[in-house]
């Protein structure tokens, strides 16, 4: 289910709540930022100040007395200003970084009970791109922006605050309509659409990293139908599509930045218009028109700064929403936690079932026809059973229920006699090991790949699975033996040496159940009789194998076969027997 279409002030609150550890040195950063940027309009002023007592101060000692005073404040306040400058970025983007180490986190650990069944499928180059680049931009709401957002509130305010008591009260009350246009009108003109095009422009973005994740995965089939045109052509849609909505933000953020400037430029204008009259009148004097005009080209710099954020915070906001969708989607399979049953293999009783169906039904979500119904099964412990059927009968997804990929909606399955909702996940998936029909190996050692389930295998499991696997051979003919890197998608072994290590590494976990998805089908016949044999001796009487196959003929050796059609079953029983009987069975026997 797909988590409501968050506003910018959920996603900021959301946020934060994930990041509430980094609240103590984000307010750090906020404080130091506000008073190194007061300290930079103390200097324009001590500057002008400076400059105009030297030129009008009559007297002898105008180099003692104004200049090297002005100097030595100007070089104390410079290097004040450049250390909270250092400490501002330092905690700033400490707790910017710090943040994405946290969302990083938090996106494996949420995306991974999500697994396999939400990631199935789903867009892998989205995907990485929401894991990447969306996290990555997820720094500017903490880096840039409640820091500078803050600071372009407080430090106007207190400048010209300052100014009223201190140089005008008049031409601060002139001054004050600057900020408060640049800061809280200017940036937020146009912002429904910019933001509407700024998330436009994210899902254009992951649509084409999907894209070229596509075309990278499929290169040989582009390759092998000529379709290289279509895809470059496809590319250049959807760049086309990011660099419409990126062109619509820019548009708008131009157009801002210009106002901006207008404003500030008018500003002092007014201050100067106003402030010559007042010094005409005598009212106030010149040093006072002057430091008015340098307090607000100090606070130029702090006030236009949200004006620079927003654009890049529509694309940080963009970004989180995008995150929000992943991590607060509900897990397809709850984990039952410390409440639920731990049997030790020891205390498993030996009169139940190792698995048993039960009136299991399942449809996958957005399918209107379930993907199997009613099928109740049970497989003996220690047996060799078999799912036959035709394509699309439902094998796999009875073998996915099995493993808690997916939870039945109605029915049960269980292991030993519980059902699985009440085992803990971990346990079912260290229990029940899948070798399924497209093994994935990464790009790391063979070694890397083999113990992904048990790294702590010793050097006589790890031969004694290849040795099952009929692997070991392979492995002493690669240059580095286990040790030899295997390239993305183990590109460098043979289908049937890439089925064979997937085996090898389901048999490393020494689970009770192990489930062959059409797993021995790139075998030549002479190493797939062997496998068969050695993993019979493997299995002893007391380890429980499930194959999903449709090679009927293979499945003459197992104890027992269950028959689906279209979801249902249709037929169970020994082969042997059901081979004699004129049903489902014989039929498929019939056609091999
Ligand atoms: N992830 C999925 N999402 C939606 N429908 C699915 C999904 N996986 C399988 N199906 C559908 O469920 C039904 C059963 O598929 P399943 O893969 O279990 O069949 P199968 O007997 O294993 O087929 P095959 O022998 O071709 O592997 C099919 O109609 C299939 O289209």
């Amino acid at each position: 289910m797909s988590a409501p279409a968050p506003r910018r002030r959920d996603l900021a609150l959301w946020l934060l709540r994930h990041t509430r550890d980094l609240l103590t040195p984000l307010l750090l950063a906020i404080v130091l930022r506000i008073v190194g940027q007061l300290v930079g309009v103390a200097l324009l002023v001590v500057a002008v100040t400076g400059v105009i007592r030297s030129a009008t101060e009559s007297g002898t000692d105008v180099l003692g007395g104004v200049v090297l005073p002005t100097v030595g404040s100007l070089v104390g306040l410079a290097l004040v200003k450049a250390l909270l400058r250092y400490l501002e970025q330092y905690s700033g983007h400490y707790v910017a970084f710090s943040a994405l180490a946290s969302l990083r986190r938090l996106f494996f650990s949420r995306l991974a009970p999500q697994a396999p069944a939400a990631t199935d499928g789903a867009a892998s180059g989205d995907l990485s791109t929401r894991a990447t680049r969306d996290i990555d931009r997820v720094e500017v709401f903490f880096a840039h922006t409640l820091p500078p957002a803050a600071s372009a509130v407080v430090v106007p305010l207190t400048a010209i605050a300052w100014t009223a008591v201190a140089v005008d009260p008049v031409l601060a009350l002139v001054m004050l309509p600057v900020p408060a246009l640049v800061v809280a009108v200017i940036p937020f003109l146009s912002g429904r659409r910019t933001w509407r095009a700024t998330e436009e422009r994210a899902r254009a973005n992951g649509r084409i990293s999907q894209h070229v994740a596509d075309s990278v995965a499929g290169v040989r089939e582009i390759v092998a139908f000529d379709h290289a045109k279509d895809r470059l052509a496809g590319l250049d849609r959807l760049g086309a599509d990011a660099a419409r909505a990126a062109d619509r933000v820019g548009i708008v953020a131009g157009v801002r930045s210009a106002l901006v400037q207008v404003v500030q430029l008018g500003g002092v204008v007014a201050v100067l218009l106003v402030g010559t009259t007042r010094a005409g009148d005598g009212v106030i004097g010149w040093p006072e028109v002057a430091t008015a005009i340098a307090v607000l080209l100090g606070i130029a710099g702090p006030a236009r700064a949200v004006d620079g954020f927003v654009a890049d915070l529509d694309a940080s906001f963009a970004s989180a929403a995008r995150l929000f969708e992943v991590l607060e989607r509900e897990p397809v399979v709850s984990d039952a936690g410390p409440a639920s049953i731990v049997v030790s293999a020891a205390d498993r009783p030996h009169d139940v079932d190792a698995v048993r169906f039960t009136d299991v039904s399942f449809g996958y979500p957005g399918s209107l026809e379930p993907a199997v119904s009613g099928v109740t099964w049970s497989i003996p412990r220690g047996t060799h059973a078999a799912i036959v059927g035709v394509s699309g009968s439902g094998k796999s997804t009875l073998t996915s229920l099995l493993a808690r990929v997916w939870d039945p909606q109605s029915g049960s399955v269980e292991l030993d006699g519980i059902d699985l909702r009440g085992i803990p996940l971990g346990e079912v998936r260290s229990r029940v090991a899948i070798v399924s029909q497209r093994p994935f190996v990464f790009g790391r050692s063979v070694r890397e790949n083999l113990v992904l389930g048990a790294p702590d295998a010793t050097k006589e499991e790890i031969a004694a699975a290849l040795h099952v696997a009929t692997l070991e051979d392979v492995v002493a003919s690669l240059p580095q033996g286990l040790d030899t890197p295997l390239r993305e998608r183990g590109a460098r072994l043979s289908g049937g040496q890439l089925q064979r290590l997937a085996l090898a590494r389901a048999l490393i976990t020494d689970p009770d159940v192990l489930v062959l998805d059409e797993s021995t089908g790139a075998l030549d016949p002479v190493t797939e009789h062997s496998v068969r044999q050695r993993l019979a001796a493997w299995a002893g009487g007391h380890r429980t194998i499930v194959e999903v196959t449709h090679r009927v003929d293979q499945v003459l050796g197992t104890d027992r076969v269950l028959v689906l059609d279209r979801g249902a079953v249709v037929e169970e029983g020994a082969p042997a027997d059901l081979a004699d009987a004129a049903g489902p069975f014989a039929a498929l026997l019939a056609r091999v």
